[in-house]
């Protein structure tokens, strides 16, 4: 498939992924690129078993053996694992920096491999084109580099990519760009999101160039207007600027604190707060997602043998990986005899530096009366009516 004069995708749609260490995902792709200039390139590859089909998809515009360079930009398996046959097949010289070098000569038997090693802002004379090798360290591994092509095009690897499993391969020919911003924030919320403070640097570097296409190594590839709005985007994303909005994530195992969860969502509602409420369940990244650009964390967990409900415990520990900051942070919950679940939830909350707002009437023994629903519902209006601005 054409994305512009002489450049190919060459890439495969994963319709049948679901699942991406750890996240939930309807789909993805793993994006190649083909650019027939003087000399031939390929940017980035595929996961091994999808092989016949990168090949074949090569195959079908030129033959393999014709192809010079082989640019990696990131040596994760998902985009490396099939180096090993598109190697021996091409014969082609594998251009990377020196960090993903090393992470390849780990992974595979790299022994016959014709490597050139570049660094940041080396290039790399294809002939019409001039290819630009950008080192983006920590988005989101310590080897990642960008390509930037002098025929406008910036072949960003995992940035800007979204896990999308789709026929259309540019972002504004599926609802206006819409569906591919909701999965570029779902990609940014559970793998960009801890690095997110290396974002900035990057963005003002690429800031320097023409950029008519972005072409990650996932989902749609950007053109247009929508190039400005994603650099945006993943500007906006990384600023840590919350909304006036609240997420409220519970676990439950007989509704009691489901219970609260919504006379909380009530009262802040009634202060004019949008919120979410999900339970904790739920997949890592939709919660992510919601996550965040909130003002307000509300987390609810029933007490379970004297500890804190598991489903609860994990999500927990998501946060503290992904570090979402900046946050009003609440706990709520049900429990029998001894109340022990709050108390791990503030932990975390103190480990990310969160404004904590607590009440004794968050507590709530057995099944909620209708009178602590209220006082918890007069809760969530005044934290929401409150100026909780950190
Ligand atoms: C398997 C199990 C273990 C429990 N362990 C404790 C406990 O150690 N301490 C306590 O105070 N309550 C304990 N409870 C009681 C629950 O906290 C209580 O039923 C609470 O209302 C459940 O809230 P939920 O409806 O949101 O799940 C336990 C309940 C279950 C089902």
């Amino acid at each position: 498939m054409k994305i512009t004069d002489r450049v190919y995708y060459v890439g495969v749609v994963d319709w049948k992924a679901n699942h991406f260490h750890g996240f939930d995902i309807q789909g993805t792709s793993y994006n190649s690129y083909l650019i027939l200039d003087d000399k031939k390139v390929i940017i980035d590859a595929v996961k091994k078993e999808y092989y016949p089909t990168f090949i074949e998809n090569i195959a079908k515009i030129i033959n393999p053996k014709k192809i010079d360079y082989i640019i990696v930009n990131h040596a994760e398996m998902d985009h490396s694992s099939s180096l090993e046959y598109l190697v021996k097949d091409t014969g082609a010289k594998v251009v990377l920096n020196k960090v993903t070098k090393e992470y390849l000569d780990k992974m595979y038997d790299t022994t016959d491999w014709h490597f050139m090693v570049v660094d940041s802002n080396e290039t790399l004379d294809i002939g019409e084109r001039t290819l630009k090798f950008i080192r983006t360290p920590m988005l989101h591994w310590t080897d990642n580099m960008v390509t930037y092509s002098s025929d406008g095009i910036l072949y960003s690897n995992d940035a800007f990519g979204q896990h999308l499993a789709t026929s259309e391969r540019f972002a504004d020919q599926i609802d206006g760009g819409g569906r591919s911003f909701y999965e570029a924030k779902d990609y940014f919320a559970s793998i960009i999101l801890p690095y997110r403070m290396f974002v900035g640097s990057v963005l003002e570097e690429l800031s320097q160039y023409d950029i008519n296409y972005i072409c990650p190594a996932h989902g749609t590839v950007w053109r247009g207007d929508l190039i400005d709005d994603i650099i945006y985007k993943y500007a906006l994303w990384s600023s840590d600027v919350p909304k006036n909005k609240a997420v409220i994530l519970y676990g439950t195992m007989y509704e009691s604190t489901e219970k609260i969860a919504y006379a909380l969502a009530d009262g802040l509602v009634n202060a004019g707060v949008t919120v979410r409420i999900l339970n904790t369940e739920s997949p890592v990244n939709k919660i992510m997602n919601e996550l965040m650009d909130a003002r307000y964390v509300l987390i609810g967990s029933p007490t379970m043998n004297a500890n804190i409900y598991p489903p609860v415990r994990n999500i927990l520990s998501w946060l503290e990986d992904l570090k979402p900051i900046d946050k009003v942070g609440v706990a709520f919950g049900s429990y029998g005899w001894v109340e022990c679940a709050t108390g791990h939830i503030y932990e975390t909350f103190k480990k990310l530096n969160y404004k904590i707002v607590d009440d004794e009437c968050l507590k709530i023994q057995f099944i909620p009366s209708v009178e602590e629903l209220r006082e918890c519902r007069e809760f969530g209006r005044k934290l929401g009516s409150t100026n909780n601005k950190n």
